[in-house]
């Protein structure tokens, strides 16, 4: 059976696109309402090209008479044409040392695909401490933000225990976010308050995606704040001496929890395809202690 798409069904995607839905989203959507995959996508994708250029059209001067039209940009996919900016690290010229505002940082280990930046003291031994003092009072077993409702809930994935800071709420949680800020090209403005978590021996985080999964029903509430997850530090605040370190299974990864040290990685959709799988090793000797910075789209308040 032949598919035909209807106008309808483009006015539907044109919708569920500027409404902030990622593409993939939107083609599960068709693809579970009945249209076959390689229809849903090329209407997809057509659909989006068409808006675009209409949009484009309506600001872009018209040539002079006699004067070549503007060369039309190289087809881009779908995909491409709803990529979002994202916070990132100036590694061009491949600094050994960065300027964090107040502190010079190390780059250790940067990757590209996904991107990966692992940092060297990007908090002092005393800032490590500070954190972890001022969350101590504060502490509960983890709670992770359930998509399937918006609410939150104990998670049993996670075994740590946490807390968050408002953000700016101290000297100390200001100056680590203006850090931060700058070094990662994003407004603190965009941030959403450290989380800090402490893990016993055994207790771990197992592999997930910092990205709020668009085909959860309570992802749109969510989002209303701030809009998607768009990049994650994870500063460690002490070294448990075997375990604990933070791995990324698609690439093979493991970054080491050293005191004062950072992993920095970003995700442009919310998609398995940006290979931002990661997860906390359990702690096999020893205690763990890490303060997480999850960066949004837009202002988050
Ligand atoms: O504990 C870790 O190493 C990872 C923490 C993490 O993934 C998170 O806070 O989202
Ligand atoms: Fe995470």
């Amino acid at each position: 059976m032949t598919q035909t798409v209807t106008p309808e069904l483009r006015q539907w995607i044109i919708e569920q696109s500027t409404a902030g839905c990622m593409p993939e989203a939107v083609l599960d959507a068709m693809v579970k309402a009945g249209w076959q995959a390689d229809v849903a996508e090329a209407a997809l994708e057509q659909t989006l090209r068409d808006h675009l250029q209409k949009l484009g059209a309506g600001r872009a001067a018209a040539p002079a008479p006699g004067q070549a039209p503007a060369q039309q940009p190289a087809q881009a996919t779908a995909r491409e044409m709803a990529t979002v900016r994202v916070p990132d690290i100036a590694l061009s010229g491949s600094p050994r040392r960065l300027d964090a505002g107040d502190r010079m940082v190390d780059v250790i280990i940067s990757v590209t695909q996904p991107r990966v930046v692992v940092l060297g003291g990007l908090l002092s031994h005393e800032e490590c401490d500070g954190l972890i003092e001022a969350s101590r009072p504060r502490l509960a077993r983890s709670l992770t933000v359930q998509t399937a409702t918006g609410g939150e809930e104990l998670n049993p994935d996670r075994t740590s225990n946490g807390m968050f800071f408002n953000r700016g709420e101290s000297e100390l949680v200001k100056r680590i976010e203006a850090r931060i800020a700058r070094l990662v090209n994003w407004p603190v403005e965009n941030g959403e308050g450290i989380q800090v978590l402490n893990y016993k021996v055994g207790a771990e985080y197992k592999p997930h995606y910092d990205y709020f999964d668009p085909n959860e029903p309570g992802t749109p509430t969510i989002l209303k704040r701030g809009g998607q997850r768009v990049g994650t530090v994870v500063m460690y605040l002490n070294e448990p001496p075997r375990g604990g370190g933070t791995t990324f299974p698609d690439i093979g990864l493991e970054v080491a929890p050293v005191r004062g040290n950072a992993v920095f990685f970003s995700y442009n959709r919310p998609h398995p395809g940006t290979m931002t799988l990661h997860g906390g090793a359990p702690v096999l000797e020893g205690e763990k202690w890490v303060a997480t910075k999850w960066m949004r789209e837009r202002v988050f308040e």
